[in-house]
């Protein structure tokens, strides 16, 4: 192999190992992200709805039985997957990756726990089948079952019948997180989606797509704090006095739709810190395949556009974003987008349709990608699309920073199972428009237009 090839094949080794597996769930995270993962995956397994949490039944035997058809695993078959996977992880753990290896300590740790807690409550579980407690609790159980049985234990047979039925609600409670965890795991009702495999694309120069980048979790915090923010979210207005087919918001600094300016956005809400860190993250991750910003310099997001495209919205008739530049931000560093929920179709140009150009609408033509357009509408800039789903990442920076881009067509019921979110496609955009500077320099707003 050339030296050349070589070097670029140990730079991409280099940046694939920075995606390391979730100990707990298996799924490969920027290794940023991995302690947070980890110990949301080991402290909060997906609450199931009540009715996917199986019986609880008589004996062992019986337990095993059903497990099978509910794709649960004993806990020997639970250590030796564990260890199985724990090794084909170690290979791929970088020795001097700490947080890694201290996480896949604690695992085994915790794993042991567990299938030690398991074998105890089994036995226990056992001893108790054989008064009918255990099957009355397996026929009743539920959320308020579990209380009302707790209360009338107490009062029945006071601390001694809790201490009895401890160990069974215990054993629900277990299997309700081995359960949760297996779905995380993608053996219980999965979605395609989340088998999805990171890949990348670079669609154009400074153009780079990263599919299934950000794992679900990070996905279902963006959602949340959309959520919490809900009542941010409004039909922007156009310069001309139309209204935008979407639903918008933003963290950080703010954008005018009327104006096309930004503003630092006092008393409004802030860019998140660890959006900032994954925003900055994505950017040098699509940096390593094409630039999008010039080496050496610093990609500092200071807004996070939040665009909603709902599923169904009688008042914005067709849902998307036509054709335009993002002109208004700071064009010497990249778009960073992520995209939640639905799946829809992004189109793209190299540069703006003939038609565009000529209608009077301010456009930045790139004097690079025009030389090769000829006449802006042939076949070298012909429209192309890609369908952005939950979890892919598009940069667009450097010689792409001009692109002309929209979206059209959200794909109802694209979303993974797995995502709590109301059906549409959320849309995160990461920029740099350095408001807060020209405040400081006491204007109120920026435009690098
Ligand atoms: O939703 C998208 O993928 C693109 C959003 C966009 O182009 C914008 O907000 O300027
Ligand atoms: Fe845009």
């Amino acid at each position: 192999m050339a030296p050349m090839q070589k070097k670029q094949k140990k730079k991409q080794e280099e940046h694939h190992s920075r995606l390391l597996p979730c100990p707990f769930c298996h799924r490969s995270f920027p290794s940023y992200f991995l302690n947070d993962h980890a110990n949301f995956c080991l402290d909060t397994p997906t609450p199931l709805p009540i009715s996917n949490i199986s019986h609880i039944s008589k004996t062992r035997g019986d337990h095993d039985l059903q497990s099978q058809e509910l794709g649960l695993t004993s806990s020997d078959a639970w250590r030796e997957e564990d260890e199985e996977a724990m090794a084909r992880r170690s290979v791929r753990l970088q020795e001097d990756d700490r947080s890694g290896q201290e996480v896949l300590v604690q695992r085994r740790r915790n794993v042991e726990e567990r299938c030690e807690a398991i074998d105890k409550t089994w036995d226990e579980v056992s001893k108790l089948s054989a008064n009918g407690l255990h099957a009355s609790l397996a026929e009743e159980w539920n959320g308020d079952q579990e209380r009302k049985l707790a209360t009338t234990v107490l009062q029945d047979g006071g601390q001694d019948g809790i201490q009895r039925v401890a160990p069974a609600l215990q054993f629900v409670q277990m299997q309700k997180q081995s359960q949760a965890k297996l779905y995380m795991l993608g053996k219980f009702s999965m979605s395609a989606a989340l088998e999805r495999k990171p890949s990348v694309t670079v669609l154009q120069s400074g153009m780079v797509l990263l599919r299934s980048w950000v794992s679900l979790d990070i996905q279902q915090r963006l959602v949340h704090e959309s959520q919490s923010s809900a009542h941010l979210f409004h039909r922007p207005s156009t310069a001309g006095g139309g209204k935008y087919h979407i639903y918008s918001m933003s963290w950080g600094c703010q954008w005018d739709s009327k104006t096309r300016q930004y503003a630092a956005h006092e008393g409004g809400q802030p860019l998140p810190g660890w959006m900032f860190d994954l925003a900055q993250e994505l950017a040098s991750d699509a940096q390593q395949h094409s630039p999008v910003y010039q080496l050496g310099s610093v990609f500092t997001p200071d807004v996070a556009l939040v665009n909603f495209y709902p599923v169904k919205a009688k008042e914005l008739g067709v849902v998307g974003l036509g054709g335009h530049q993002d002109l208004d931000d700071y064009l010497d560093m990249p778009v960073v987008s992520i995209s939640v929920g639905d799946s829809m179709t992004f189109f793209f140009r190299r540069i703006p349709p003939l038609s565009r150009r000529k209608s009077g609408v301010q456009v930045l033509v790139d004097q690079v990608a025009a030389k090769d357009c000829e006449d802006g509408d042939t076949a070298h800039n012909g429209e192309r699309k890609v369908i952005l789903e939950s979890g892919d990442i598009l940069v667009f920076g450097g010689l792409s920073r001009l692109v002309y881009h929209g979206t059209r067509n959200v794909q109802p019921g694209t979303r993974p199972p797995g995502l709590h979110m109301v059906p549409g496609r959320l849309n995160f955009t990461f920029r740099q428009c350095n408001a807060r500077k020209n405040l400081v320099n006491s204007s109120v707003s920026c435009s690098n237009t």
